[in-house]
């Protein structure tokens, strides 16, 4: 499965002109690499611009879903849609939206890691389920939202699921790079998956984000990292295979004995 990232430089609380430069540059990217499945990072129509969201956040998901799905089907691509400010029921809430390439979608998530380093219990709710496994081009994966990174029962739930893939989108800041990083290489030792990370560059409100998205095998190497500051296209095509041989030669998945394990609450 071919990939391409778009490590971005987010215009804050400017939806309009932010889908207008993904669809610049999904257009270009379809046309120069024929990417199968594009990545977009976290919060990518407004950044965050948490004090506006009557402003700019999408209402039951429009028109960002519509935008991803029209994208998908003209392009014959699929999107892990990054996420985006959502209003639903009166409540906000920080969403990723997933489209094959016939244009329906997937699946779709509210993040439920909310991030106190960053304000987000004062104005965004909760999700009410965590990250679930689904399919594209037959291949089971998933997606998190940024800080949901830091737990990993989370991801273990998804790899016991079947993922072989864990997509994470993310507006993760450059106080805390190193954390990005060798957690991203943890999780997918730990789960013997692929991670695949978009976040963003640039800075708002005083706070730097810190670029390396990055491509990491199921064995822990690094396929591929972006710049810590510049806006880019990462690509790299993901050898599903790789997931079967590490799971055999390390089979830790046969090796859990979960009886022993104590019950969370
Ligand atoms: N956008 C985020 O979720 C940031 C997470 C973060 O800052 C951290 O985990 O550290």
């Amino acid at each position: 499965m071919k990939y391409s990232i778009y490590q971005m430089d987010i215009v804050p609380g400017n939806p309009s002109e932010n889908r207008r430069k993904v669809q610049e540059w999904m257009e270009e990217e379809v046309r120069n690499s024929n990417p199968d499945t594009i990545v977009l990072p976290e919060l990518w129509t407004t950044a965050y611009t948490l004090d506006s969201l009557e402003q700019y956040a999408d209402q039951n998901g429009e028109p960002s879903k519509s935008f991803l799905r029209e994208l998908a089907k003209k392009l014959n691509v699929n999107i892990i849609g990054g996420s985006v400010t959502n209003k639903v029921d009166g409540k906000f809430y920080n969403s990723s939206f997933v489209y094959n390439r016939s244009g329906e979608l997937v699946y779709e998530y509210d993040k439920v890691h909310l991030v106190p380093m960053l304000n987000e219990h004062n104005f965004l709710s909760v999700g009410k389920a965590v990250p679930e496994v689904f399919e594209l081009e037959g291949v089971k994966m998933g997606v998190i939202i940024c800080y949901d990174l830091r737990f990993p029962e989370v991801i273990r739930s998804l790899a016991l699921e079947g993922a072989q893939v864990l997509h994470i989108v993310a507006e993760w800041p450059s106080a805390r790079t190193s954390h990005w990083r060798y957690l991203q290489i943890a999780r997918a030792i730990e789960n013997q998956m692929y991670v695949v990370s978009c976040n963003r560059i640039g800075s708002y409100d005083g706070v730097s984000f810190c670029g390396n998205s990055m491509v990491i095998n199921p064995w822990g190497d690094i396929l591929l990292e972006g710049s810590e500051s510049n806006e880019e296209s990462l690509r790299v095509s993901l050898d599903l295979e790789k997931v079967i041989q590490v799971r055999n030669d390390v089979p830790i998945f046969s090796s859990r004995v979960p009886h022993l394990y104590k019950k969370e609450n």
